[in-house]
């Protein structure tokens, strides 16, 4: 077992931005919960032994109906999540029992097997990797009053995604370094930086959307509808 991997998959988010009654990720795509979509893609693939996953508290209930409804059985806990993401993944990480973990967000249904199979690789090799694509639009640096501050070298800017990949050690030691340092990061890697893990970028793709905002759902239902089709 010295190369299992886990996957931690986070869902406790409010999604404000999606503004919805409901909460982002119980939303159905194609009549099934995008975060069933999500699970049931690491639940097939043959890597990951077992998955955590992060939910409201409120939402335990439903989540752990979905999981013997879909049979989801690598799923080993339903945990309540944090206020932040951060705090959200940290508590999962903690119910892991394995050498390596994916941290992926339960509003990525899109990742691919391919790109969970590249991901494992690359950390295996490097010691850690996220999912990125290169951003399309020139990126500029701007003050709070819409002064234009800077424009950074595109080609030295990527669009991280999930999963994330580390060794559960590293991670687990990255997260207890930041808890107590105060350090709140919008993603799992910005925290292996800062305590010297390596991290690489794989290339992964544009369909692998975080679904955040109510234009994403268009991308979604029709992403989804298509699946499978080429
Ligand atoms: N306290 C939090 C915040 C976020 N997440 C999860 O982290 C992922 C990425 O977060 P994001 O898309 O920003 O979700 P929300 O925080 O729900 O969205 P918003 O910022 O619009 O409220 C989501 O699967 C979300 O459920 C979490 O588990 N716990
Ligand atoms: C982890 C992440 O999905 C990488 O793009 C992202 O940083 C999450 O950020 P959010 O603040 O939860 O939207």
């Amino acid at each position: 077992m010295s190369n299992s991997v886990g996957a931690v998959i986070v869902a406790a988010g409010r999604g404000t931005r999606m503004g919805t009654a409901e909460s982002k990720q119980y939303l159905l795509l194609q009549g099934k919960p995008i975060i069933v979509h999500t699970l049931e893609v690491f639940q097939q693939h043959e890597l990951i032994s077992e998955i955590v996953l992060v939910t409201g508290q409120e939402d335990i209930e439903r989540c752990r109906e979905w999981v013997e409804a879909y049979k989801l059985d690598k799923v080993k806990a339903v945990v309540p999540g944090g206020s932040e993401r951060q705090h959200s993944v940290h508590l999962g990480l903690k119910q892991l029992d394995t050498n390596w973990v994916m941290v992926h967000d339960g509003v990525r249904p899109f990742v691919q097997e391919s790109e969970i199979d590249a991901c494992y690789e690359r950390a295996r090799a490097i010691g850690a990797s996220v999912l990125a694509v290169p951003v399309k639009d020139t990126i500029k640096q701007v003050d709070g009053n819409g002064k234009v501050l800077s424009t950074p070298d595109r080609r030295s800017l990527w669009a991280i995604q999930t999963p994330q990949t580390f060794r559960l050690s590293d991670l687990l030691a990255a997260y207890a370094a930041a808890e107590q340092e105060g350090f709140i990061g919008t993603d799992d890697s910005s925290l292996a930086e800062r305590s010297g893990i390596p991290v690489s970028v794989v290339e992964g793709s544009y369909r692998n959307i975080k679904i955040t905002t109510p234009e994403d759902l268009d991308f979604a239902e029709f992403t989804e509808r298509n699946r499978g089709e080429g």
